[in-house]
């Protein structure tokens, strides 16, 4: 499959990287506003390519993203420090208002993958402006969360973060809610589990976690300024289930029938991800204070769309 990505600084090269290491595309190929960084970052990234794979990584023009199966868009701007995801809202519409067009007229039939911030938001904004069904505009959502969620249960229980069943729901930033009522490790209740083998989730410890998650982005923010390696490996992790239609659940955000009471939202849930795209919808079991914050979130969410006009 050839996979095309819109904005290649920090995030889009960074998936980029991780999808050439994985060989998940037989073509890559970056556009960026800055063609001098597109060229650079492809340069670069093919200096990786024969240690692993066959990828062929070049930059272009939107031309040259013809029979693209999926295009990743990570154009845009970041946050910086003390900023919210959700302060970027006016300038990426504005950057998108001229990207999604720009694909559409040489792909008709791609599946967007959605990066820029605020990603829900986002998502639902490259939804209406594409015209694609939701099943082919992917936000990548929570899936980062979903990612550190895991990570740091694993730690807390000494086990594989792949052995851990656990997602976060709603909104990538400040309102997502941790689904810790649903979470299995193997096919163990996490917290019958946790108990089980002597480390409990105590209520400081889910604080603990959820602070560790929730606030991750603006520490690594603080800290060096953005972050990408985690939401690089989750882009190409969804362009992998696409490419070989691999049917994977993943946490991901696309405008949906209903979340929580909430119509026609773009929210993260985990789905079915296949070569089509988005193939089902998995809406969790969650008890009645997940529920009602899941609400909220999307409703937080549905209201900001729609104060975005096209
Ligand atoms: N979904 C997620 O979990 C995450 C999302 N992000 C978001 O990803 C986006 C990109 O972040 P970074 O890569 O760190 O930023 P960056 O500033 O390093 O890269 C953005 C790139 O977009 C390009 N660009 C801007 N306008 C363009 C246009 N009209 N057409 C083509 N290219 C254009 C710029 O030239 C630049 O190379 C941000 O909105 C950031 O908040 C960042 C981390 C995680
Ligand atoms: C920046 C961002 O969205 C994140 O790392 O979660």
């Amino acid at each position: 499959m050839k996979i095309g990505i819109v904005g290649v600084g920090m995030v889009g090269s960074s998936a980029a990287y991780a999808m050439a290491l994985q060989g998940i595309a037989q073509e890559l190929v970056l556009v960026d506003y800055n063609k001098e960084l597109a060229a650079a970052q492809a340069e670069d990234i093919s200096h990786a390519v024969p240690f692993v794979s066959t990828t062929v990584v070049r930059a272009g023009d939107y031309a040259d993203l013809a029979g693209a199966g999926v295009v990743i868009i990570a154009a845009g701007v970041s946050q910086k420090p003390g900023e919210s995801r959700l302060d970027l809202l006016s300038r990426n519409a504005e950057v998108f208002r001229i990207v999604v067009s720009r694909i559409l007229d040489v792909a008709p039939d791609v599946i967007l993958l959605i990066a820029s911030n605020p990603v829900d938001i986002m998502t639902d904004i490259a939804t209406r402006i594409s015209g694609l069904p939701p099943s082919r505009v992917i936000g990548s959502g929570t899936i980062l969360d979903t990612a550190r969620f895991r990570s740091l249960l694993a730690r807390h229980l000494a086990i594989s973060p792949q052995s851990v069943h656990g997602y976060v729901l709603g909104e990538h930033g400040d309102s997502e809610v941790l689904a810790w009522s649903c979470a299995c490790v193997g096919s163990v209740p996490l917290m019958s589990f946790a108990k089980q083998i002597g480390k409990p989730l105590t209520d400081a410890v889910r604080a603990e976690i959820d602070d560790g998650v929730r606030r991750a982005a603006a520490r690594i923010i603080g800290g060096k300024g953005s972050t990408y390696y985690g939401i690089g490996a989750g882009l190409a992790r969804i362009a992998k289930a696409i490419a070989r239609d691999q049917r994977d659940i993943l946490s991901v955000s696309s405008v949906t029938e209903d979340i929580a009471g909430v119509s026609k939202v773009a929210a993260s849930v985990p789905r079915v991800i296949g070569a089509g795209g988005i193939m089902m919808d998995l809406i969790p079991e969650l008890n009645v204070e997940e529920s009602a914050s899941l609400h909220h979130s999307a409703a937080m969410l549905k209201a900001l769309a729609a104060s975005v006009p096209l």
